[in-house]
């Protein structure tokens, strides 16, 4: 069984796949707590469904690319099936940073979106750098930023862990200006990370649910 929290198709607002129409299953439950979290409404709301009937609701949509997020969508044990059942759908797993991503068995056309928690997040003392050994060339590892600290601690995290993965910046929305990233990446000549808003938030009001 698994706790879902929602399940709406919308127009994929975060990562590389940004702009593609994406089935989102957003599983209920997180272990952090973050203090920007546009989300905290999936921590504890949600209903059971079997993974059968999940994969049913994802199927009758008719499109081929699905998110899986939350909450903290990789502490349900039974996810695994739902990932497995997904082998003909492009799938990205948006995850916090805190979960061991090895016990994991992914298809290759599928990808996580690790979140490293900054320290204005109030949770990166939970990150789990193990991962870096895990990831592969296509999935991402992002931070989400909220001031200048947050930006050095970034490029610390890459420098000392980095190995292989797609490196995004985006900004703590309402917290600081876009620009104010953009400009340091320039300054910095940081060429190998991909600077990303969320999309979502600018074609509907960004308070609303269900986009
Ligand atoms: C709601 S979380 C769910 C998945 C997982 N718990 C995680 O944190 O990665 C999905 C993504 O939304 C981002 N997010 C949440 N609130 C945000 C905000 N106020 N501004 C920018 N990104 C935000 C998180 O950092 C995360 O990358
Ligand atoms: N449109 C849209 N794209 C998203 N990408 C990741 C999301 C998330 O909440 O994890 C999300 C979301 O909530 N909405
Ligand atoms: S880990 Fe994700 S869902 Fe959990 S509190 Fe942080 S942003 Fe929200
Ligand atoms: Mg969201």
């Amino acid at each position: 069984m698994l706790k879902v929290n929602e399940i709406f198709t919308s127009i994929q607002g975060e990562s590389t796949s940004t702009g593609y129409l994406t089935v989102f299953v957003r599983l209920t439950g997180c272990n952090l707590r973050c203090s920007y979290c546009d989300t905290r409404y999936a921590y504890d709301e949600g209903q059971l469904m079997t993974v059968g009937q999940v994969y049913s609701d994802i199927a009758r949509r008719g499109i081929k690319r699905v998110c899986i997020t939350g909450g903290e969508p990789l502490l349900q044990p039974d996810v695994q099936r739902l990932i497995d059942m997904l082998e003909d759908y492009e799938v990205s797993i948006e995850t916090n940073g805190s979960v061991d991503l090895s016990q994991f068995k992914l298809y290759d056309r599928h990808r996580f979106v690790m979140d490293m928690k900054v320290p204005s997040s109030g949770s990166s003392n939970s990150m789990n750098y193990e991962n870096f050994n895990y990831l592969r060339s296509h999935d991402e590892i992002k931070f989400v930023i909220g001031n200048k600290s947050d930006y050095y601690w970034a490029k610390d995290v890459i420098k000392k862990y980095y190995k292989r993965g797609i490196i995004t910046f985006s900004p703590v929305y309402g917290v600081i200006e876009p620009v104010e990233i953009v400009n340091w990446m320039i300054e910095d000549k940081l060429d190998n990370v991909r600077f990303q808003l969320q999309l979502h938030k600018y074609i509907w009001d960004p308070g609303i649910r269900g986009v």
